[in-house]
């Protein structure tokens, strides 16, 4: 019953809103003591993107061998590329008692929501749909052609931010980081007292 596993982290919210930079920002604080979970893609690394640091960077064909081989604790297709998130550095950060944080889109989380419905569900949300368009624009990465497509998919992304647990305004980088680190401080809290509150119960139909 008391699961000394670690907590399984989900945050998913629309192309462009500041996942990677509160993401950042969250890895860079000292508070923080969970792993992040690096993700496969068959998307075109980015300038200034590592392989093994940003993502693993695969070829359809090796991404669809290991879909083949169940390697993927979810995975989902997202603008006309996989994203997957690799089973085994789960299970095992997990097991030793580590957080694992997942960066991940809306159906992906769905499919970790089937798996791991203890999971932690967090969104983070633009402060409106002007300043999401902004931050795409800005942000240089991506074809005005890839930037429609993406505003296509956070509007329907957005749409489902009430299926998660909480959701995050990333109105400023480290206030939206410090939201983050209290919810799932809070979360710890309440996981620790519904336990206790279950080894009492046991104790007592033990007597
Ligand atoms: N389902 C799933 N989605 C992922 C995974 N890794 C990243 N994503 C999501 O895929 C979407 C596109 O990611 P990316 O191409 O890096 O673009 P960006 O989020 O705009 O920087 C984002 O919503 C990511 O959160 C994964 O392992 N599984
Ligand atoms: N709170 C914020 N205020 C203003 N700009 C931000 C904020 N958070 C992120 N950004 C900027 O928005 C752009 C998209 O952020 P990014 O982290 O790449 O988003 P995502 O990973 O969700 O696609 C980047 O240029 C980033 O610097």
């Amino acid at each position: 019953m008391t699961s000394d596993k670690g907590l399984l982290i989900v945050l998913s919210g629309p192309s462009g809103v500041g996942k990677g930079t509160v993401r950042k920002a969250i890895f860079d604080h000292p508070d923080t003591d969970f792993k992040y979970s690096i993700s496969m893609t068959t998307r075109q690394k980015r300038a200034g993107e590592v392989d093994g640091v940003d993502y693993f960077f695969k070829s359809k064909e090796e991404f669809e061998a290991l879909i083949e081989q169940d390697k993927f604790i979810e995975y989902a297709q997202y603008v006309g590329n996989y994203y997957g998130t690799p089973v085994d550095y789960v299970d095992q950060t997990m097991a030793s008692g580590h957080d694992v944080f997942l960066e991940i889109e809306v159906e992906g989380a769905k499919q970790v929501r089937e798996k791991f419905p203890e999971a932690l569900f967090i969104f983070l949300a633009p402060p409106d749909l002007t300043q999401l368009e902004e931050r795409l624009v800005n942000r240089g990465t991506d074809s005005p052609e890839i930037i429609r497509h993406r505003i296509d998919e956070a509007k329907r992304e957005l749409r489902l931010m009430n299926l998660y647990d909480y959701v995050v305004i990333n109105d400023d980088v480290d206030h939206a980081r410090q939201r983050v680190q209290c919810i799932v401080e809070a979360s710890h809290m309440k996981r620790a007292r519904v336990e206790s509150k279950l080894r009492k119960m046991l104790l007592e139909v033990n007597q």
